[in-house]
């Protein structure tokens, strides 16, 4: 034993009488698309809130979605196109849907996720932007959401161009102009973008495709993006700067950064002030990353010389909206994702992805649950079961009326911390240590969150070991502080209730329970008993479980010393009756005992 490390838990939790977490070695979203459509770097594949789906799932179809994806969600569930919802339609229709699938047009609020019932598993957004789906609402109600992140890059970032480029030469004004019957070639006079330096906000998939294409055209391009990595600004040939360096050096401002709280009007009155007089803006991202107050008047004062708009704060734009109808603006109707090439590339993507999810596999794209790599999950699908059975045996150990707030899990394992990711093996703890005793159903969605609503703290310790590390891990230790148990040799030395398991040959194993020592697979239920040690107790209990049919799976008996006490872990296939129960306790030897269902 080396060292430990702690760490708390920060995740979040769920209810959702159909879902359960289950676990697939099939990860078919995470190569499934064809490679001239996968822009972005290799994704990790996520998890899974698997739907038990009794009989075929019903997707709502809420925007026009490409044919290939409707083809597919087809094969697999009824699908419901129903375009153009008021948001109480959709609010009637959700309970009787699986899930939903949206673009950039539908509000899929906290409404919407209490409407569903606990029906609604997955929302898929058939795009990059999810500042339409209310995340917080979504995760507390066990419900995943998934994009379809890399199908739509490139026709955004060529709507970039296109917008950046009509703006320069007044193509919409201009064709305008002689639609009206005019010939106004003095008028019209453009800038030229070679040599004049365009500030990428946001370095992003559709950012540094932006970029890309920019350099192309003879501009000078640097970026400004807290979170991209160096090494690929430099690849492309940007510059990384600060955002106070781009706004005072930018001729051309393009803006390719999602709708945050941080990014909210993040171009204002006073950021205008900072640009570059004569400064021209592009935006394709959101159109609340802009104050358009502030941009009209900018506009106006001469600041900004023109503006190119694909996306509004309110879409479609009240009538009469000042900033669409300024003349030195060029606006779209949020057509950045509109080729018909990257709409058959989302439909794909988000329908594989819905499908996947619904059917309880990996979704590479999911947007509110821990992303896991595939290898790391197929590797990890026996812990994930350990953690899950050793959550359930902790918690009934307690005793009624004692209520469960501190619970540690200590790993140990021969791998370094940043090579072992538990964030599964947590969530399936909590998963665990909730079922059993509320109607709350968790998954790797709600995890977290359902424990912190419930006031559950899970710490977390790593214990490294010598050694190889070619498991990803020895044992996991599951102890609930301060709380008694109706199973008082499950109290070990320091006082807490504690049960240690590992995976032999594949198969969760109980190895400990306070302090004793036991072996015992993990299937079925489980018997635990303390008794004098003493010859024939195996037998005795066996054969009172035996009398009524009820097969013993495994039994293993661990003591402190001979013939002193000993604690007797029995695994049954079915559950013993209330009688064989009462003749098990009344056995002189046995001094506690408790029926344990994992
Ligand atoms: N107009 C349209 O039809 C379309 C719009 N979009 C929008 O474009 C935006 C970018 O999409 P992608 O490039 O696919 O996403 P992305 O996630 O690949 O890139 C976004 C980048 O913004 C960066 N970022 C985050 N906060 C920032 C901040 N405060 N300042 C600067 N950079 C920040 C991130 O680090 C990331 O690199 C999204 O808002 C998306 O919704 C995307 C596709 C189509
Ligand atoms: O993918 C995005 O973020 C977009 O903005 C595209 O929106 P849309 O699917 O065309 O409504």
């Amino acid at each position: 034993m080396a060292t430990s490390a702690s760490q708390t838990l920060r995740t979040p939790f769920l209810r959702n009488p159909s879902s359960s977490l289950s676990l697939s070695s099939k990860h078919p979203l995470a190569f499934s698309l064809p490679s001239r459509r996968r822009l972005a770097a290799p994704r990790l594949v996520v998890v899974l809130s698997a739907a038990r789906l009794d009989a075929k799932p019903t997707v709502l179809v809420a925007e026009k979605l490409g044919e290939a994806g409707l083809d597919l969600l087809k094969e697999f569930a009824n699908v419901d196109c129903s375009y153009n919802l008021s948001p109480e339609e959709l609010c009637t229709k959700i309970s009787l849907c699986d899930a939903l699938i949206v673009r950039s047009g539908t509000k899929v609020s906290r409404e919407v996720f209490e409407s569903s019932g606990g029906r609604l598993k997955v929302v898929g957004r058939a795009g990059v932007g999810i500042d339409n789906v209310d995340l917080g609402a979504a995760t507390e109600f066990g419900c995943l959401v998934v994009n379809a992140p890399t199908a739509n890059t490139v026709a955004a970032a060529e709507h970039g161009i296109a917008l950046l480029t009509a703006m320069a030469r007044n193509v919409a004004q201009a064709d305008a102009s002689v639609k009206a019957g005019k010939w106004q070639r003095n008028k019209y006079v453009g800038v030229s973008l070679v040599g004049k330096t365009l500030a990428v906000m946001g370095f992003g998939k559709v950012g540094s495709e932006v970029a890309r294409r920019a350099k192309g055209l003879g501009m000078h391009v640097i970026a400004h993006d807290p979170y991209a990595p160096a090494d690929r600004a430099r690849a492309i040939g940007v510059e990384l700067v600060s955002f106070d360096e781009a706004l005072a050096t930018a001729d051309f401002i393009s803006l390719h950064m999602p709708l945050t709280a941080a990014t909210n009007k993040v171009l204002n009155d006073e950021t205008f002030a900072k640009m570059k007089k004569g400064v021209r803006i592009v935006n394709v991202a959101r159109g609340g990353v802009i104050d358009e107050d502030a941009l009209v008047k900018a506009l106006d004062s001469g600041i900004v010389a023109q503006a190119a708009l694909d996306v509004f704060t309110v879409e479609p734009p009240p009538q009469g909206n000042k900033l669409v109808l300024h003349e030195r603006v060029t606006a779209t109707p949020h057509l950045g994702a509109s080729t018909m090439e990257a709409q058959e590339g989302v439909a794909i993507e988000i329908a594989e992805a819905v499908v996947g999810a619904l059917k309880g596999e990996l979704a590479a794209t999911a947007v509110n649950a821990p992303m896991v790599p595939a290898e790391v999950l197929a590797e990890l699908k026996p812990y994930v079961e350990l953690a899950e059975k050793l959550g359930r045996l902790a918690v009934q150990l307690v005793a009624g009326g004692s209520g469960v707030k501190n619970v540690k899990v200590s790993y140990a394992s021969a791998r370094a911390p940043d090579d072992l990711d538990t964030r599964l093996l947590r969530a399936m703890i909590t998963k665990g240590l909730i079922e059993p005793i509320s109607s709350v159903f968790v998954n790797l969605v709600n995890a977290d969150f359902t424990a912190k609503q419930r006031g559950l703290r899970i710490t977390e310790e790593r214990t490294i070991l010598d050694g190889s590390p070619e498991s990803p891990l020895d044992s996991i230790q599951v102890q609930i502080a301060n709380v008694e148990s109706k199973f008082a040799s499950a109290i070990s030395e320091s006082g807490e209730i504690k049960v240690e398991g590992r995976v032999k040959d594949g198969i969760p194993h109980l190895t400990r329970v306070g302090s004793f020592e036991v072996d015992v697979s993990l299937e079925g239920s489980i018997i635990l008993c303390r008794q004098v040690d003493q010859p024939g107790m195996i037998g005795l209990i066996g054969s009172i479980l035996g009398e009524e049919n009820v097969n013993v799976s495994f039994m293993s008996c661990g003591r402190i010393a001979p013939r002193k006490q000993a604690v007797m872990a029995i695994g049954v296939d079915d559950q013993p009756s209330k009688q064989s129960l009462k003749r098990i306790g009344d056995v002189p030897a046995v001094e506690e005992f408790v029926f344990l269902k994992l």
